[in-house]
């Protein structure tokens, strides 16, 4: 598992626990082998953050809860991160991923793992903060990529009863499943030979990754764009629970 913002490591902990409860779970009755699950050195989850300061205090949060052994924590930008993920487990090595770095960064670390062939057919992708401070081009590529099997949910924001905020969870189905997102224009992609409105405001040409030629350095545009296109639709809606 891989997490993109470990901030004081709250989730990093929690995930942590979880893992470890399931292998106790399993030694327990035996569904786990304990010589067959033995970590060999290789953690279970990588967080990944920014800001060392951030990233020692998560560490240390980890070491008091007795849970460095499962969740490292990697400081630096998650799309240097994301090529070490490569050397350090292989391809194929992920079963999730936790989105809670910056939304406007998402595509393109997404499209980093797409490329690499980090992510195992079902992998579970959770991001979060998807409207706030938002994610439209990510959202857009997982809700129109058959490769991805994707529900948003719109939630409140935490502890913020007026806010609401979204969570998008995918399964990655595989490289080989459907039609990729990126054959397909965007729709806020200018007409070929056109600016778009985002590059007029900007004078920048977007670059984008390989998702297309959005970028959203561009601004707000592509969202509105994508909340039009799909008609603000999504396949459920839940209100928020304290899980605890
Ligand atoms: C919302 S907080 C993460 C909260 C944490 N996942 C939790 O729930 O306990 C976002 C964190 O992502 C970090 N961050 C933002 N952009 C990043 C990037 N490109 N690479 C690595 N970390 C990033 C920020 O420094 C911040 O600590």
């Amino acid at each position: 598992m891989v997490e993109f913002g470990s901030f004081v490591g709250y989730t990093a902990t929690r995930m942590g626990r979880a893992v470890e409860l399931c292998y106790e779970k399993g030694y327990a009755d035996g569904s786990i082998l304990f010589e067959d699950s033995r970590l060999q050195g290789a953690n279970r989850i990588t967080s990944m953050e920014i800001d060392p300061v951030h990233a020692c205090i998560a560490r240390h949060v980890l070491d008091m809860s007795r849970l460095s052994h499962i969740v490292e924590v990697w400081i630096g930008q998650v799309k240097d991160l994301i090529p070490r993920l490569i050397e350090e487990h292989g391809e194929m090595s992920l079963n999730m991923v936790f989105m809670d770095q910056r939304g406007t960064t998402f595509h393109d670390d997404l499209s980093q793992l797409e490329e690499l062939s980090l992510m195992f057919p079902n992998c579970r992708i959770v991001a979060d903060n998807c409207v706030k401070p938002g994610s439209p081009v990510y959202c857009w590529h997982t809700t129109v990529s058959e490769r991805y099997k994707t529900t948003n949910y719109s939630l409140n924001e935490f502890l913020e009863s007026t806010i609401e905020d979204w969570q998008v969870v995918c399964d990655y189905l595989g490289p080989l499943a459907g039609v990729p997102a990126a054959g397909r224009p965007s729709p806020w992609e200018a007409p070929r030979g056109r600016e778009s409105q985002s590059e007029r405001r900007t004078g920048r040409r977007n670059t984008g990754c390989s998702f297309g030629s959005a970028c959203l350095s561009s601004g707000p545009e592509p969202f509105f764009a994508w909340l039009e296109a799909t008609g603000g639709d999504f396949s459920c809606r839940v209100s928020w629970e304290v899980p605890f």
